[in-house]
């Protein structure tokens, strides 16, 4: 499980009169379960982004378990991200022309970390996320099938923090619900710390915390009725 601190953060892009992100200081616990909302270009990409390292900062500290990643090369950046943290984002990103399973398994194959173990368990998760063709090509796959395997991908190498970028957007309401249940149920399962960045009202009322952004800044932060009662 893995706790997040920001520090002093700032992200600025060219042509920004504002920061698109400045956080003075915020933790989120391991293994709470955290929405992020805001309205649109309040600068909630840009916080998965540079939470993620998939985005350099030059300004402030993002530590997991103490670790500094802001302070990392972008290739630690890419391992750090790879070995600690379970993306699912918005347009799945996954892989035409390969089947259900090895695009689970790609990212492990690309780390040189798909042993016989890691095989397995994707076999497990793909099960676990009810699909039940491993060999199904994914250009024939729905989209809530798709978001499906994605999830699978995302907890194969079991992940310290799932970070989850509208995860349901792109689906109809029934398999966006039916997606949000799962990667709660997963996140429970594995232990891992939860982030998920979304508009949708009934997913966020099921996380333990919801904070809001608008124009780059923190203005919301409240535990939510499923963090009182947890
Ligand atoms: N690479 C970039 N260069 C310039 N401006 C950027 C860049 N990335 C983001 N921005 C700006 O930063 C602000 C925050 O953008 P961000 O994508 O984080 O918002 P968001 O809350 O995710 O929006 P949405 O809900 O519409 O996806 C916006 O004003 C956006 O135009």
């Amino acid at each position: 499980m893995l706790a997040l601190d920001i520090e002093n953060l700032d992200v600025t892009f060219p042509g920004l009169a504002s920061p698109a992100l400045a956080i003075g200081r915020l933790s989120i616990e391991a293994g709470s379960r955290v929405a992020i909302m805001g309205a649109s270009g309040s600068g909630k990409s840009t916080f998965v982004n540079v939470v993620t390292g998939l985005e350099r900062t030059r300004q402030g500290q993002i530590r997991w378990n103490g670790e500094d990643i802001a302070g990392f090369s972008e290739s630690r950046r890419d391992r750090f991200r790879a070995a600690n943290i379970g993306l699912v984002m918005q347009e799945f990103h996954l892989f035409p022309g390969l089947s259900a399973l090895e695009n689970v398994l790609l990212p492990a194959r690309l780390a040189g970390a798909a042993t016989a173990a890691a095989i397995e368990r994707a076999h497990a998760l793909l099960n676990t996320v009810e699909l039940c063709r491993p060999g199904q090509k994914i250009e024939t796959m729905s989209r809530g099938e798709m978001q499906r395997v994605a999830i699978a991908r995302a907890l194969l190498r079991k992940p310290g923090v799932i970070i989850a970028d509208e995860p349901t957007a792109s689906l109809d309401a029934e398999s966006g619900e039916a997606v949000g249940d799962l990667i709660l149920d997963l996140a429970n399962a594995e232990g891992s710390t939860l982030i998920i960045v979304s508009h949708d009202q009934r997913l966020a009322g099921r996380l333990d915390r919801r904070i809001t952004l608008s124009s780059g800044r923190i203005s919301k932060d409240a535990i939510t009725a499923a963090g009182e009662a947890a």
